[in-house]
């Protein structure tokens, strides 16, 4: 089953989100409640609302994943980057061409591109080397953000700008930061690439991205480096727990 359809000039699927053992006082609660977790690159934004989504129940939404996916289309098309004339109107087309699908589920987004699953071709180097191209593209922007804005809440949602340009009505908000050097020790985990030039990119699409990397001013800013993973989880439900309010006021008032 699918929760609804996000017609607009390009058509996204709302995958279907994987079903949860909600109880019936969690669900009625969580209606209506959009969390956001903003952050800079590597800063633990995924992870981290993984593990907060998983435990409320509710999916979370990669929003950094539709302008990765936009970016592979855009790479798969053969646009320069660099010299491509128009580059904006290439990818929009480029973006009318392809049917790309959102699966939020439990344990992780998944993206499609027709039939085809494109999840693990962006998260490469490439891709980071393009996507914050991509990224500062208003009609790109736009695009992404009707998208999101179509979805059906609760959920988590997690990029650079959800607290501020796209959810400013959140529920809760929290913004993730920690050390260049942390993130690239972090990252260099998971991809065998030494931590200087790690920490080097990340710097740079720090910059890149610096238009919209700015925290809301109402979201709750958590320095991740002296915390594990779990423990940047736990003080996030620990403030929803606590803020039950933020839990009791739908972001979209529901029926
Ligand atoms: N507090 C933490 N302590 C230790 N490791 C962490 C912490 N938070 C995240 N990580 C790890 O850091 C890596 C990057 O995390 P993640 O991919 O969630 O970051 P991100 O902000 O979503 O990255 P991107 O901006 O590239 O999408 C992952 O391997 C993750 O498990
Ligand atoms: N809401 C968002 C989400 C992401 N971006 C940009 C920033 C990055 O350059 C790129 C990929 O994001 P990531 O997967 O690393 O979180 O997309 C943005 O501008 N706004």
């Amino acid at each position: 089953m699918t929760h609804g359809l996000w017609r607009s000039s390009y058509t996204v699927l709302c995958g279907p989100y994987a079903s949860y053992g909600w109880g019936a006082a969690v669900r009625h609660r969580l209606r209506g409640v959009i969390v956001t977790i903003d952050g800079v690159a590597a800063s633990g934004k995924s992870s981290v609302s993984g593990g907060v989504a998983s435990a409320l129940g509710i999916p979370y939404v990669s929003s950094g994943l539709l302008y990765r996916a936009a970016t592979l289309l855009a790479l798969e098309a053969g646009l320069d980057l660099h010299q491509t004339a128009d580059l904006e109107a290439a990818v929009l087309q480029e973006l009318a061409r392809h049917t790309l699908v959102l699966e939020p589920l439990a344990a992780g987004n998944r993206v499609w591109e027709g039939q085809r699953e494109i999840t693990e071709r962006l998260h490469s180097t490439r891709i980071d080397k393009g996507v914050s191209i991509i990224a500062v593209m208003p009609r790109v922007r736009a695009w992404v953000d009707d998208q999101l804005r179509a979805l059906p809440a609760p959920f988590v949602a997690e990029g650079r700008d959800m607290g501020t340009a796209v959810f400013p009505e959140a529920s809760a908000k929290f913004y993730l930061t920690a050390s260049p050097r942390i993130r690239a020790e972090r990252r260099a985990k998971e991809r065998p690439e030494d931590i200087p030039a790690i920490e080097a990119a990340l710097t740079r699409r720090d910059e890149l991205d610096r238009a919209q990397i700015a925290p809301a001013p109402d979201a709750l800013v958590i320095d991740t480096g002296p915390l594990d993973l779990q423990g940047v989880i736990d003080l996030i439900l620990s403030k929803l727990a606590l803020s039950n309010s933020a839990l009791s006021k739908p972001t979209h008032q529901t029926s």
